[in-house]
Parts: structure tokens; sequence; C-alpha cells
């Protein structure tokens, strides 16, 4: 069965958020010194790429990445298109059937040089939380940094959708793969104390 990637490569010079902490890979203790292997050192801010956010990344009182519910990264997912909108709200997904969805990934492709940070994002309106809880919805993935604007600091989106006990994934890379449903893989590594986690995010038809 053929695996879709929808993850972003990391890798050095890529785009994080402004501020933050340069992607980095090198080999610290190389074959030469150790005598017997090449080891490799990461330095990286957690959401850089595709990761999940948990939501102590936005409240102090907040669960850790590994209190966090595994099923939800694993299973049946339905991609959409909204391509060409400013943000997202509950009329924009009005036409779209989710009876049965639990998870929900929307590509908006709003991020249009994958080489640089964007300037602007599509984001998620306030009205869209509670609109897709009450649809069964507890995942949402999408195509660019943040769920909110790039600029926002209550992220009303973030906290919104965790009120509504949707979990967030972001930095999916979504130019690739028809609209549709797939299975999804994207688990976030079991890292203590952490506010989220890089994951490898594949979809299966
Ligand atoms: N990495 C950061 C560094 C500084 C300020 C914000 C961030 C964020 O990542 C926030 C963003 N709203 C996010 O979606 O996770
Ligand atoms: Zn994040
Ligand atoms: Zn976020």
């Amino acid at each position: 069965m053929k695996l879709y990637d929808i993850s972003r490569t990391l890798k050095r010079g890529m785009p994080t958020w402004p501020g933050d902490t340069p992607f980095q890979y090198e080999v610290s203790w190389p074959k030469s010194d150790s005598g017997s292997v090449n080891v490799g050192k990461l330095t990286m801010s957690i959401h850089t790429g595709t990761h999940v956010d948990a939501p102590f990344h936005f409240d102090d009182d907040g669960r850790k990445i590994t209190e966090l519910d595994l099923n939800l990264y694993v299973g049946q997912a339905k991609l959409v298109d909204v391509s060409g909108l400013e943000s997202i709200g509950a009329d924009d997904l009005a036409q779209i059937d989710l009876t049965g969805i639990t998870r929900l990934l929307l590509r908006t492709s709003s991020w249009s040089d994958p080489e640089q940070f964007p300037e602007t994002i599509c984001y998620l309106r306030p009205d869209l939380a509670p609109f897709l809880a009450e649809k069964g919805i507890r995942l949402i993935g999408v195509d660019v940094p943040s769920v909110d604007p790039l600029d926002s600091k209550e992220l009303p989106a973030h906290h919104g959708l965790h009120q509504n006990d949707i979990h967030i994934l972001e930095g999916l890379w979504l130019d690739d793969v028809e609209p549709g449903m797939y299975e999804l893989i994207a688990l976030p590594l079991s890292i203590v104390e952490a506010d989220g986690s890089p994951v490898r995010a594949v979809l299966r038809r």
C-alpha cells in the first residue's frame, strides 16, 4: 500500500518561528573520534516543520505531550481543500460532510514559499472549534505553522480547540495529496515535559 509523506523535511536553514531556535543537525561525535560510529546531535524548536502542539504550549497548566491520547494520531482522516480562503470558520465547512469524521486535515495552500516563514497564513476563526466538536472531530491538521494568525498573542483558535478537546497538528505538507479519505499516522515522540513534538506524518489510502 502506498504511503504519502505529508511531513516537511527537517534541514538546516529551514524556516522557524521568528526568533525561535534554528534547526541544526550535526555529527557531533564522528566515527574518526569515537572509533566505531557517527553520532548525531539535533537542536531544534519543537514548533519546526510538521509537529503536534500539546496544550502546555499555550497553557501553563495544560497537558504535556506524553499525556495525550495516542489513538488520535492514528486512524481514519478526511483531507479537505479550503485553498484561497483568508480564514476558516464554521460557514466555510458547512457544505462538507463530516459525519463520522474524527480527524480533519485542512489544505489551505496559504504557505506559498516553503523555504521562508510565511508573513500571513489562513487561520481558524473562533466559531470553528465548537462546530467541529459538535461533528465529533478530535484532531485538526493544517498546512501552516499555526492555527491562529501569526501575530496573535491571545491564540483564540489554540485555546478554543483545546477547550473543545480537539488536538492540533501543524505544518503539514499537503501539496502532493488529493483530498479524500485516508488513514493518518502522525505519532508524537514520547518526550517528558514537552510542549509538543515533531512528527513524521503519512497518509495511506
Ligand atoms: N514557536 C513559537 C515561538 C514564539 C512564539 C510563538 C511560537 C509558536 O509556535 C506559536 C504558534 N502559535 C504555534 O502555533 O504553535
Ligand atoms: Zn506549534
Ligand atoms: Zn500551534
